[in-house]
């Protein structure tokens, strides 16, 4: 563990962190004992925070100030890019856009979506392939696209990684999820919370209550706390700090089908009560669009049944889509 994680850091933190500089060895040992703790903290919890994960502080520093910049613009300029405009769900998202809280108010966040650049005559293009297609840029910031391409590239690169993580930490090769990850359909999301308005809706808040949908998340937070993990023990939300230099990490509901409840997709939401502007990154790690997720044959005890069928990862997204953006 390096001097990013001061002893102040650990008693801070509210959820398992956990040093994955292990992962980086070319000694299976070692990256198996990461993976076993990674395999506590998705059995226990669903989410973790990682340290030395080896992304650039000065990459993600990078990030946010585009962010903060992006977002900044007068909204027309933010809706010349809305994504009603693209059939990929690439662009601007305004504030109260989603509603990811069945029968809450909308959500009061304003985001952007950037994915896999896919021109218009690309094979899965042309088939109309979901969330396949190009992004929308906005071209008068010169360093948006390259910082986002940059951190992309990093973010499926670690995810790969912690893909092989969780497979081992399941007893299973730690190649077994890489028809999963090629040509993943990840997500990157820039989000912005405004603080929580004194008069805020009963209900309204920055994010409702949601499980994930995909693979993997990981979250890069600002230093604006705001984020808040459903314990089932207590049946209360842990309040999950910002841990400077780590990501917090979560499960969706694919690792949960896969797994068949045994890795928990877990119940979390947004309140921004810090009084300021709070932006986070979210990393949807999603997976080829065409792999079928079922149940592991690790996980499934003697005379257990899979509790999902199985689903493609393309039509699961759609229906999560569907469902949260009516
Ligand atoms: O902004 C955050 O801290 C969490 C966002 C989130 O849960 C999501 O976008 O799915
Ligand atoms: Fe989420």
């Amino acid at each position: 563990m390096n001097q990013t994680l001061c002893a102040r850091h650990l008693e801070a933190a509210a959820l398992p962190l956990i040093d994955t500089a292990g992962l980086f060895s070319p000694d299976l040992a070692e990256r198996t004992a990461v993976a076993e703790r990674i395999g506590a903290a998705c059995r226990e919890v669903g989410f973790f925070c990682i340290a030395n994960h080896g992304v650039d502080p000065a990459l993600q520093q990078a990030v946010f100030e585009q962010a903060r910049t992006f977002f900044a613009q007068p909204e027309a300029g933010k809706r010349a890019l809305d994504k009603v405009f693209s059939k990929a769900n690439r662009g601007y998202e305004p504030l109260r856009g989603q509603v990811l809280e069945a029968g809450a108010p909308a959500d009061l966040k304003e985001g952007f979506y950037i994915g896999e650049e896919l021109a218009e005559d690309d094979p899965r293009v042309l088939a109309g392939r979901f969330n396949h297609g190009a992004n929308q840029w906005p071209s008068e910031l010169a360093d948006f696209r390259p910082t986002m391409e940059r951190y992309r590239d990093a973010m499926n690169a670690l995810a790969n990684r912690l893909m092989g993580a969780i497979a081992l930490s399941l007893q299973l090769p730690e190649e077994h999820f890489a028809s999963f990850c090629r040509d993943s359909m990840s997500t990157l999301r820039l989000l912005h919370y405004p603080p929580q308005p004194a008069n805020a809706a009963p209900g309204e808040k920055g994010c409702g209550a949601h499980t994930d949908f995909g693979g993997l998340t990981l979250l890069l937070q600002d230093e604006n706390p705001g984020l808040q993990v459903w314990d089932r023990h207590s049946k209360s939300w842990i309040h999950a700090a910002p841990v400077p230099g780590t990501y917090v990490v979560n499960l969706g509901d694919m690792i949960a089908r896969w797994t068949n409840d045994q890795y928990r997709s877990t119940l979390h939401r947004v309140v921004n009560m810090s009084g300021r502007e709070r932006y986070s990154v979210p990393f949807f790690f999603s997976g080829n669009p065409d792999h079928l997720v079922e149940c592991l044959p690790t996980c499934l005890a003697a005379g257990e049944a899979p509790r999902y069928p199985a689903v493609t990862v393309e039509e699961h997204h759609r229906e999560m889509y569907r469902r949260t953006y009516g």
